[in-house]
């Protein structure tokens, strides 16, 4: 296989195998680590860690709820890799510095990819703590210029043009399934939906949030999008999981201000509304609360990956 120009994939392998045992170096399954998710490492056995900043051609992950160590050991007896903190191009990591750490993955050898995520909710029927299978995503800075795979062809034997319709493996998600149904959960708490990608840093303003939801999206978050294009590319089957920290505040009228002053200049009572807004504190509150179920089904679906 030949390389992406100028990324250091043999150095980066070295420097993993250097540090991992035998045993672990072939990984047949990768797992992404979504804001406050980091907690899917406690159900990994046989832990190494290998610190980012000793892997050439890494990042480091700038965000709270974001290590920067990858993850080796084995979940239910198969060996796994996990990122423990992801990379997001609103950090100022290239497109290309944001997937290399999945192609380094797939250079391992996985074959399977899990990407969790933390996201705001748009579709009013998720409650916050549901899972969310995606199914499909929506990927406004895709069509517009910000696709993670733009550029030369990754190698002579990559494929050009991805197709996207079957980027999230129906068999994963099938075992997903299987899994929620074993593990006893409520039948709302796992769902399917579709994904908007934006690069955020920013939370979606209310009119963002409603163009979204109009144009299909269930769930919406700042990541995700550019590894799964990067996994399809390298071959991966893929199922990314979003959990729904917050809901998206699309309200159907705005404050009316100058009804306000004028009854307030009459001397009426003026009702004032709660502010809603979003804050990263909630979602990784949530992450934390509602990572353990993440975590049994990840830990399912590892296990049961034929
Ligand atoms: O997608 P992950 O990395 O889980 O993080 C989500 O949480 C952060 C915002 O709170 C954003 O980075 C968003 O994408
Ligand atoms: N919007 C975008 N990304 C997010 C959100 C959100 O509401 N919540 C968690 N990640």
């Amino acid at each position: 296989m030949h390389d992406v120009p100028q990324l250091p994939f043999d150095a980066a392998i070295a420097a993993i195998k250097a540090q991992v045992p035998e045993r672990l170096q072939s990984p047949r399954v990768g797992i992404v680590c979504g804001s406050g998710l980091g907690g899917i490492v406690n159900s990994i056995q046989d832990l190494h860690l290998v610190q980012y900043n000793t892997i050439p051609g890494f990042a480091e992950s700038t965000v709270p709820g974001h290590k920067s160590s990858l993850a080796f050991g084995t979940m239910g007896g198969v060996p796994v890799v996990a990122m423990l903190g992801r990379f997001h191009p609103y950090e100022g990591h290239p497109l290309r510095v944001v997937v290399y750490p999945i192609r380094v993955m797939a250079r391992l050898g996985i074959a399977n990819l899990i990407l969790t995520n933390a996201a705001g909710g748009l579709n009013p029927k998720l409650a916050v703590g549901t899972i969310v299978a995606l199914h499909d995503h929506l990927a406004l800075p895709n069509m517009t210029g910000m696709n993670a795979l733009l550029g030369p062809l990754t190698s002579p034997t990559h494929q050009r043009f991805i197709p996207l319709s079957d980027a999230y493996s129906p068999g994963l998600r099938r075992l997903l399934f299987l899994g929620a149904h074993h593990l006893g959960l409520d039948p709302d708490a796992v769902t399917e939906g579709t994904y908007a990608w934006v690069s955020g840093p920013t939370y979606e303003s209310p009119a963002e949030g409603r163009f979204l939801r109009l144009v299909g999206a269930d769930v919406v978050g700042m990541s995700t999008v550019p590894e799964v294009l990067a996994a399809r590319e390298e071959g991966l089957d893929v199922m990314a999981l979003s959990l729904v920290t917050n809901a998206v505040v699309i309200p159907e009228t705005y404050r009316d201000i100058r009804a306000e002053v004028a009854a307030e200049l009459a001397g009426k009572p003026v009702d004032l509304p709660p502010a809603q807004v979003v804050s990263h504190e909630e979602v990784l509150e949530i992450g934390k609360a509602k990572g353990e179920v993440m975590m049994k089904l990840v830990e399912y679906v590892v296990s049961a990956i034929p």
